[in-house]
């Protein structure tokens, strides 16, 4: 499986951030968003690219443009959501289908409650977006529902992951490819990644566990 973790200094120094205690939700969010885009410069990096010709100013030049296959983000609610901006920053064309996965905080099974995926996926490359890899149930639950759509190319962005959770998936969906930030010591007794960022979906949306 193809893991990338991402050592740019400027994605390690934001995460660096993200990690305080006492981030406001602003300063949270805004660094999530950053994150974000730094990790879709790494995702996108073996995009397919033709020869073109534009008119310049002095005359016809030859220019490089994307070819290939669509993108299609795919944020998992609700932490994802914190991923989007940034990533459209980069990508302000891509459609975006939506993922509702819930983790169960005492089995810590993952429950889908919602999808509407956008309608050629089997033309596109999903980039999937949330902030935490942990045990991989919601992983692996997302990636079952894009298969099941037709997709075959599919990408994970992520903040930081577990070991367990990169396991799981390795085993379930080993053509996934991640790109991460941070792969972080281990999970803790109730499902949390060790030294993490705590619970992402509350600290980008100010909700409290
Ligand atoms: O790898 P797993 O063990 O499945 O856990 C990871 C999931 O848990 C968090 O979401 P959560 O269920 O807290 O929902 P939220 O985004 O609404 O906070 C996180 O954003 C992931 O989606
Ligand atoms: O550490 C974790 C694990 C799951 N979800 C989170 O938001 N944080
Ligand atoms: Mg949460």
């Amino acid at each position: 499986m193809k893991i990338v973790e991402v050592r740019h200094p400027l994605v390690q120094h934001k995460l660096g951030l993200m990690r305080r205690a006492d981030n406001s939700t602003k300063t949270f969010r805004e660094l999530a968003g950053e994150v974000a885009a730094l990790l879709t410069y790494e995702a996108t990096a073996d995009l397919e690219c033709e020869d073109a010709e534009v008119e310049g100013w002095a005359g016809p030049v030859r220019v490089r443009r994307i070819k290939g296959r669509k993108i299609t983000l795919v944020p998992i609610l609700r932490a994802g959501l914190g991923m989007l901006p940034g990533v459209l920053e980069l990508i302000p064309a891509a459609k975006v289908g939506v993922v509702g996965i819930r983790r169960d905080e005492s089995t810590l099974e993952a429950m889908a409650y919602y999808e509407n995926l956008v309608g050629d996926m089997a033309d596109r490359t999903a980039l999937i977006l949330d902030p935490m890899l942990a045990t991989g149930g919601t992983l692996v639950a997302t990636v079952d529902m894009l298969k099941k759509a037709g997709c075959t190319r599919i990408k994970g962005l992520f903040l930081v992951a577990a070991p367990e959770g990169l396991r799981a998936l390795g085993a379930r969906h080993p053509d996934v490819e991640v790109y991460v930030a941070s792969i972080d010591e281990r999970l803790n007794e109730l499902g949390y990644i060790l030294p993490g960022l705590g619970d992402a979906g509350d600290k980008i949306f100010g909700t409290r566990a």
